[in-house]
């Protein structure tokens, strides 16, 4: 329920439609009350009065069609304002989870798994309308509607006041708050395993091909058929649980009916109540706990809301790595890197760097080589800032990069990673991310620097090609010259590059570092590899082993 809390201000934003939601759900519950309690007077006054020649017939029929007319508009009003605040308070945590999840990334809880972060943005956040939608609403109107029949009974027929609003408060706070609390653990199930089961169709779309190859996709599918049995157990467990209050509504429903008519009976022979009154109560305590039954079923998902909420907040209130300074200094025009005796390891985890020091010039290419776990690819991470070392100073133009904006740091520098992916969108658009405002021709210049244009040239959709998820549709080559291009056509005076002939043969290789020696003449580059360097196409090579540079 705390975790719930965390989202009252967004909740708040919502107030008005979230109250005129209630408003009209309050005043749909209410008339169908009502509506039960006219009927039942009308009918049964009608029937007791001779040929109902001495009843006004015209009064209560129209009350009868005002109230079930009032109900329905109310009930669809309620749905509309409801769902439409729903709706905006949805995407107002949406936006809330992406603002604090950006500076966070990466995330140091490095267990949390792909499949699983899409189902806390996707589904958790789903589940937390329930919160408003199906439970507080229905709740605080059925609150309502018990004090005032309590009340209306407490003047007609005391005694029957005293059982209805004991099982009605029975059946509308006491149920619920015992079904919460027996289906946390459930609810908690629930969430935990529908991820499960979304992750695994995600390693299993993912990982599909070798799967099939290793000739273990039964393996697989059986590891799934378990992960879907978990999931259904957990749902069934839930049920249960919802079945079983839903029961004990009923059975207080019963109660509260079987009590009301006996004392009511025992009132009408004594004269102290009118027949037809009467019937019209039965009714109306038979219609205020139809509202009972959609708060059990909505009470059973507020268990999931609650888990899905904790594990919201458990990646919105997760550290943030790098911050920026609060007075951020000027980026220099100087570009000169230098690292002095910088260590760093990651989250109290062995240390990676220990002391390196390096300076690299403006217009400088430089290329670190080593075995693989150096601290290669760390090293660029740190001058990214995408995390802070332990110890040392690493400066960018004599200014310490601690003290410049991350923004600033990353307008100066162009990253081409190991994994660099292009994005399910057009080739054009993929280039552009690095510089939106770079026209054709620039364009074309960074395809050919890449030693890719000539292919793209022969596309039929040329730059309007679309390189599907993940670039499937060319090959992991032509995708990493795509990424070069992109790195290329930024205006970043430094390009980083880690691996950038991982996915190459040896021709391509040696092709691609020439293509970078003069694509990138007169800005500094630092290229991380494990690739034998052409002679020549670098100025410095510098080698990295235990954390150090030698
Ligand atoms: N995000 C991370 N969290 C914890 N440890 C990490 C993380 N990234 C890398 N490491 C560890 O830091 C060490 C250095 O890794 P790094 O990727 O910097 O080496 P590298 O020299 O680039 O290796 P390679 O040549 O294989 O890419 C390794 O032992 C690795 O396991």
């Amino acid at each position: 329920m705390k975790a719930l809390l965390t989202f009252r201000k967004l909740f708040a934003q919502q107030a008005r439609g979230l109250a005129l939601a209630l408003l009209l759900s309050l005043i749909a519950v209410a008339s169908g009350v009502a509506l039960l309690g006219t009927s039942g007077w009308f009918i049964t006054a009608a029937a007791l009065t001779t040929a109902g020649l001495a009843f006004n017939l015209f009064v209560p029929s129209s009350m009868v069609r005002g109230f079930s007319f009032i109900r329905i508009l109310a009930r669809y009003g309620e749905r509309l304002s409801g769902h439409n605040a729903t709706l905006k308070l949805l995407s107002d945590i949406r936006g809330w989870l992406f603002a604090r999840l950006f500076p966070r990334l990466p995330l140091r809880d490095r267990s949390l798994r792909h499949g699983d972060l899409v189902s806390r943005l996707t589904a958790d956040v789903d589940a937390l309308d329930t919160a408003f939608l199906v439970a507080i609403g229905p709740i605080v109107a059925a609150v309502i509607i018990g004090l005032t029949l309590t009340t209306v009974l407490g003047f007609l027929l005391p005694l029957a006041a005293i059982v209805y609003g004991l099982s009605f408060a029975l059946a509308v706070i006491v149920v619920p708050v015992a079904l919460v609390i027996a289906s946390r653990t459930a609810g908690k199930l629930n969430v935990a395993r529908a991820a499960d089961a979304r992750a695994a169709v995600l390693d299993g779309i993912e990982g599909h091909a070798d799967l099939t190859i290793f000739g273990v996709l039964g393996t697989a599918q059986s590891g799934f058929t378990a992960t879907a049995q978990r999931l259904s157990d957990a749902k069934g467990q839930l049920s249960t649980l919802t079945a079983a209050a839903g029961f004990a509504v009923q059975a207080l429903a019963a109660i509260a009916l079987i009590g009301s008519l006996w004392l009511g009976l025992q009132a009408l022979s004594a004269d102290q109540i009118d027949g037809a009154v009467l019937a019209g109560l039965l009714l109306a305590i038979l219609g205020s706990f139809e509202a009972t039954s959609a708060i059990v079923r909505s009470v059973g998902k507020l268990t999931t809301a609650m888990a899905a909420a904790e594990r919201l907040t458990a990646i919105a209130e997760g550290p943030i790595l790098v911050s920026d300074p609060v007075s951020p200094a000027a980026l220099p025009a100087d570009t000169t890197i230098a690292v002095n005796g910088v260590s760093f390891a990651y989250d109290g985890g062995a240390p990676v760097l220990s002391e390196t020091s390096l300076t690299v010039a403006p217009g400088e290419h430089v290329a670190i080589v080593g075995p693989s776990g150096a601290g290669k690819s760390s090293l660029l991470s740190l001058l990214l800032r995408l995390a802070d070392p332990q110890a040392g100073q690493i400066t960018l133009g004599g200014t310490d990069l601690m003290a410049l904006n991350q923004a600033d740091v990353h307008r100066s520098m162009a990253l081409l990673s190991q994994d660099s992916p292009l994005f399910n969108d057009s080739i054009r658009a993929n280039l552009l991310i690095a510089n939106e405002n770079a026209d054709d021709d620039a364009l074309w210049d960074s395809l050919s620097s890449a030693g890719i244009a000539d292919f793209i040239r022969a596309l039929p959709n040329g730059l309007h090609t679309v390189v599907g998820e993940g670039g499937r549709t060319v090959s992991v080559g032509q995708a990493r010259r795509l990424c070069l291009a992109r790195a290329l056509l930024s205006d970043a005076p430094i390009l980083l590059l880690d691996e950038p002939t991982s996915a190459l043969d040896r021709v391509a290789e040696v092709g691609f570092f020439e293509t970078l020696r003069t694509a990138a003449r007169g800005r500094t580059v630092i290229v991380v590899t494990h690739a034998a360097i052409p002679d020549g196409s670098v100025d410095r090579v510098v080698t990295m082993g235990n954390g150090r540079l030698v």
